[in-house]
């Protein structure tokens, strides 16, 4: 049986000169040949300004119509921006055995992983041209000890950036309240408590217009805040039927509005649609910060956003049974959550 270490994209892409069957996508899924890539770009975000009430217009704004924004001046160092790209970088490029050791750590396999393609590798009809490596990462410290301990100063690095990326991420959950008219600490707490980490690595592939680096999705989170490899492309934003590329901006975050925050404000923002493509020439890594809230907290639209002639449009559920849906029916998940 093939083992963990030998599935990984990157154990065996610089050896094969074509992509294997299984990575092909369907005709209809593949990115093809792009010959006249769109010139449109998401709105960009300037954190630093002194008019608060302009940022959270700015904020609102491009929440409701791209879903996705990307902000500078957010006060995180640009050292600690580089630091944590390279440390994920360095992770990745360690030999396959030592990566998968490294996220072994768990008895209980659930707490820190490592897997190739996406977590439903056994269920996925098609695979996915990347590697992720993902573990919690609350600002509590809990499951710390499960976390990879090299290289060196993978704990470190990792966490300072995910302390810094928690208040970040708050910042942007309350400007989104005070625009929203919702209580400015609705998302301190049960709401929020249960971050993730997911570093991506989508090696150079020899065929990019027939396979993905990750399907068209939109995030399971509250909100997601991504730090981009400085140089190479492959975010792409679904925008009026067209796919906008997300360009990779010098120290900036994007952030990108996810399917819980669509239930919360009973479909006043609406997550996305995004999709990852691969090339031919650079791997491409990146940084996801997933905000998730606790298992057992129920999900469902804020009293304030509800009334006589806004019913709720999505049904109550706890996140555990959220997240549940979302890997067992993928994509169609939407249909389970309307009411
Ligand atoms: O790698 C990227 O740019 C996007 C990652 C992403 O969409 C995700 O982790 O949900
Ligand atoms: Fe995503």
């Amino acid at each position: 049986m093939e083992t963990m270490d030998q599935r990984l994209v990157s154990t065996w892409s610089n050896v094969n000169s074509s992509v294997p069957l299984s990575f092909v996508q369907p005709p209809e899924c593949r990115p093809g040949k792009v010959t006249n890539p769109s010139t449109k770009t998401i709105p960009l975000i300037d954190l630093g300004g002194h008019d608060h009430a302009h940022t959270i217009t700015q904020v609102l704004k491009a929440s409701q119509e791209y879903g996705f924004f990307q902000v500078i001046n957010h006060g995180i160092s640009k050292d600690l921006v580089e630091e944590t790209l390279n440390i994920f970088k360095e992770f990745h490029a360690m030999p396959a055995k030592e990566k998968v050791n490294e996220c072994s750590k768990d008895p209980n396999g659930i707490n820190c992983k490592i897997y190739a393609s996406s977590e439903n590798y056994k269920k996925d009809a098609i695979q996915y041209w990347k590697d992720t490596l993902t573990h919690p990462c609350s600002p509590s410290g809990e499951f710390m000890e499960f976390w990879p301990q090299k290289p060196p100063k993978y704990r470190e690095i990792v966490g300072k950036y995910t302390q810094e990326l928690n208040k970040l991420g708050h910042e942007i959950l309350e400007m989104l309240c005070k625009g929203l008219g919702l209580k400015p600490d609705l998302f301190i707490g049960e709401l929020s408590e249960n971050p993730i980490v997911l570093a991506h690595h989508y090696p150079p592939c020899p065929d990019p217009s027939l396979t993905l680096g990750l399907a068209k999705h939109r995030d399971p989170t509250l909100i997601t805040l991504l730090l981009q490899d400085q140089e190479v492309h492959g975010l792409q934003v679904l925008k009026d039927n067209e796919w906008i590329p997300v360009e990779p901006i010098l120290n900036a975050f994007v952030v990108n509005i996810g399917l819980i925050l669509q239930i919360i404000t009973n479909g006043r923002l609406i997550g996305a649609e995004h999709r990852v493509v691969t090339n031919s020439i650079s791997a491409r890594t990146s940084v996801a910060y997933f905000i998730y809230p606790s298992f057992s907290r129920m999900i469902e639209p804020a009293q304030e956003l509800v009334d006589e002639i806004t019913p709720p449009i999505y049904k109550s559920m706890s996140f555990g049974e959220f997240r549940k849906n979302f890997y067992e029916k993928g994509p169609k998940i939407e249909q389970v959550l309307h009411s």
